[in-house]
């Protein structure tokens, strides 16, 4: 029951004040959505004549309705979904090539971020009160100086070339680590790649090099954005030029073949135990963010203090950064999504409709609820951004790789020929396969065929030992079973 109705209605002088502390407080932070249709509703549940003393109907003005579902919509990117204490980061209007943060500089366990999350009343995970209040803010804040922060982005293919653009353009002086002097040069000059989306300019300020010295020397934060299956050999190429204590943030998506490992495994094994790793995953095509279209990510890790500081270091307008400490459940996400696109393409290129398209990705987020859960994720990251929300973009989305490759399995082709003729990564390709083979390794159960029937299709029909039309006859001619994924497999 709100004030208004313990009062009949009248607003007693305490209730007045609490509203007024409360528009104050919504218009200091436009961005925060709550509390902003709270007062909303609150107000319009009012009567409209209350200062008059009288009553009347109350009344919803088309201008207010078009207003309050501007919020909702506003919402869907700003709302703390407090189960899984996730939190959006308000874009900073100015650069940020300042921030403070604990990561390499000061020693591990730093208290700073967490005081200054107590002042500024910001929501920290865990349901304290705390508000993002972005780059400008940050370096105005008292207490120690802030250290200049210098990004290097590891891999200059389209998604290296993306998070590039999206910290270059936050004002940070970005570093792109590339393989060959032709790209770098072409970079440097030109602010193109000379092949990947070689119709987009990159902003001016990201330089890139083949110098691994100098690109990681005095780098504060290194993005890994290398295929997965490229990753060790290249990680033990550049090892002895990462400092110790840099965090390093993995874009990348799926599991190495050789060893069954996530990211995660490559990069402890790699990079040592003791630095602190971040995970970016959600829908978010190299292509569109280069283009500016409003993306929306999750970045994780197990260390929420340096989740926060990336989230502030690369939320902006049309990049908007959530917070996770759900590793594992990002990175089944993002490996098994890349599988389901592939059995969504196939399901295109057999002509199959709608019904079938949509059947097919839903039992496909099922099974990686299925194993997320056995492997210790929660459910809520598996329906977030970097579960369902990239298992939508990716099935459903013309930009997808996985999709195509699956699209080209379905109209006939081999695996092989698919893979001779591209020049991108489809990473569900090998992720598939090695998916496979954990699962028989780590998940104990009988039938495991049978409760992962589109992971298992896929690998299948990718190593040549089902067509794709007999795959999908296979799971229609599934026996009879529950609609149920929440068991452990
Ligand atoms: N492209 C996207 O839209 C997108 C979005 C989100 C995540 N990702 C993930 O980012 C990661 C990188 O994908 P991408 O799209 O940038 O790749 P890409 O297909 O655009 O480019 C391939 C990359 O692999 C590198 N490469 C090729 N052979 C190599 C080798 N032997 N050693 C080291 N590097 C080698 C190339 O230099 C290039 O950087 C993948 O895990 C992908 O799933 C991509
Ligand atoms: O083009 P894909 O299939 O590698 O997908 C790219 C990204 O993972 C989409 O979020």
């Amino acid at each position: 029951m709100t004030m208004h109705q313990q009062s009949g209605g009248r607003p007693t002088e305490a209730g007045s004040e609490a509203r007024e502390e409360r528009r104050q407080r919504s218009r200091r932070d436009v961005f925060d959505g709550v509390e902003t249709t709270e007062l909303l509703i609150e107000e319009r549940s009012q009567p409209l004549s209350h200062k008059a003393g009288r009553r009347r109907p109350m009344t919803y003005p088309a201008s207010s309705l078009r207003h309050l579902a501007m919020i909702a919509i506003l919402l869907l990117f700003t709302i703390d979904t407090s189960v899984e204490a996730f939190t959006f980061v308000k874009p900073s209007r100015s650069s940020a090539v300042h921030i403070r943060g604990h990561h390499g500089i000061t020693k591990r366990g730093d208290s700073i971020r967490g005081l200054e999350c107590a002042r500024s009343g910001r929501r920290i995970p865990g349901g304290t009160r705390r508000r993002a209040s972005g780059a400008l803010a940050m370096s105005s804040r008292s207490g120690p100086p802030p250290f200049p922060v210098r990004i290097t982005v590891m891999g200059g293919g389209n998604f290296g070339l993306a998070l590039a653009s999206v910290v270059a353009k936050r004002g940070v002086p970005t570093t792109l680590l590339v393989r060959s002097d032709d790209v770098a040069r072409s970079i440097n000059e030109k602010h193109r790649h000379p092949t990947y989306m070689s119709d987009i300019a990159l902003p001016r300020t990201v330089r890139a090099t083949t110098n691994k010295a100098s690109a990681l020397g005095d780098a504060t934060y290194i993005i890994h954005a290398v295929p997965v299956q490229y990753t060790r050999q290249f990680l033990r190429s550049v090892a002895e030029y990462i400092p110790p204590n840099v965090p390093v943030l993995s874009a990348s998506k799926g599991i190495e073949t050789s060893s069954l490992g996530f990211m995660a495994d490559i990069l402890r094994d790699c990079l040592g135990e003791d630095r602190s790793y971040a995970f970016l995953s959600g829908p978010s095509f190299a292509r569109e963010i280069c283009e500016g279209v409003a993306t929306a990510v999750v970045i994780a890790s197990e260390d929420i203090m340096l989740a926060d500081d990336l989230a502030e270091l690369m939320a902006g307008e049309d990049f908007a950064v959530f917070t996770s400490r759900d590793v594992i459940g990002i990175e089944v996400g993002g490996a098994v999504k890349n599988v389901i696109a592939i059995a969504a393409g196939m399901c295109e290129g057999l002509g199959l409709g709608t019904n079938a398209l949509s059947g097919l990705v839903t039992r496909g987020c099922g099974e990686m609820r299925r194993l997320g859960i056995y492997l210790g994720a929660r459910p809520s990251t598996i329906s977030g951004l970097s579960g369902v929300g990239d298992t939508f973009g990716t099935c459903f989305g013309p930009l997808s790789r996985n999709r195509q490759f699956g699209y080209r399995l379905g109209r006939g082709e081999t695996a092989e020929e698919i893979r001779a003729s591209m020049t991108e990564v489809a990473e569900g390709v090998d992720t598939s396969i090695a998916l496979v083979k954990m699962i028989k390794e780590r998940c104990k159960g009988y039938r495991l065929d049978l409760k992962y029937p589109i992971l298992f299709g896929v690998a299948e029909i990718i190593e040549g030992n089902m067509k794709p039309l007999e795959g999908l006859k296979g799971l229609m001619n599934f026996p009879t079973r529950m609609e149920n994924y929440d068991e452990r497999a």
